[in-house]
């Protein structure tokens, strides 16, 4: 479904991604786990075919990434919620569901899924940090992508609107989307099919959670988390 090969992005004087390759299978979760900076954001904008690369390929549902005939199956949710402050979620649904040639009913749908039903008429730029970025969720989710890229969304959200999140994760890829989600919270990286773990711009684990935590010898996806950074340090 998403195959990246060899992947060299420089962002500013530094090489980010020195030359990544990995693939995402279709109708799964994988998770993009790393410390801070190590790349995530930037194979993720690769991914959706918003970042200049310096050479390599990704390739999205069989196209390069970025063709014109994607933008229509790829959802993206970047950390900062990309939404109208002075329209109501409903409204920034609405008009986002336009753009797929979507009715309104498809809109209301996924301010539902995202838990938004009683602020649908409130204007976004009067909502809590973490409604705003459910709020963009909504609108990266409406056009039913077949592609779902999300990064870091569940930050500033409560456990209970976590879990239901990851429930709506879920059935997005049971229904057979690809799902990427980028997070730094290990009890959310155990929720995933596959994990990928990057360092620099480096991959250091490809695998499933259980698999991930076996290689490194723990039960704790956190210590194994370490365990993996220190072994590549130490490589
Ligand atoms: N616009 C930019 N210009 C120059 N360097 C950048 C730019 N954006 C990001 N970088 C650098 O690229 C590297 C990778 O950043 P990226 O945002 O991909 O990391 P990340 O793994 O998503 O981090 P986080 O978990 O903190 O979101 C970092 O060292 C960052 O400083």
């Amino acid at each position: 479904m998403i195959e990246v090969h060899d992947l060299v992005v420089d962002r500013g004087k530094r090489t980010v991604l020195p030359g990544l390759t990995c693939s995402m299978p279709s109708g799964g979760l994988t998770g993009l786990l790393g410390p801070s900076g190590s790349g995530k954001t930037t194979l993720m904008r690769a991914i959706v075919g918003v970042q200049v690369v310096k050479s390599g390929t990704v390739t999205v549902l069989g196209k390069s990434a970025g063709d014109k005939e994607l933008r229509s199956k790829i959802g993206y949710l970047t950390q900062a919620p990309s939404v109208y402050a002075d329209l109501t979620v409903r409204e920034n649904a609405r008009f986002f569901g336009s753009l797929y040639g979507l009715d309104a009913g498809k809109a209301d749908e996924a301010v539902r899924n995202v838990g938004l039903e009683q602020q649908a008429h409130q204007l976004v730029g009067d909502l809590s940090g973490g409604q705003r970025s459910r709020a963009s969720l909504a609108c990266a989710i409406v056009g039913d992508p077949k592609v779902l890229i999300l990064d870091e969304p569940t930050v500033g959200q409560d456990p209970v609107l976590r879990d239901e999140l990851w429930h709506q994760f879920r059935a997005l890829a049971a229904g057979g989307a690809t799902v990427v989600v980028s997070s730094h919270v290990m009890d959310e990286a155990n929720r995933c099919d596959r994990l990928l773990l990057i360092r620099e711009g480096r991959l250091i684990a490809d695998d499933t959670p259980a698999a991930v935590k076996a290689s490194a010898g723990t039960d704790d996806l956190d210590e194994a988390f370490l365990t993996l950074i220190k072994r590549g340090e130490s490589a």
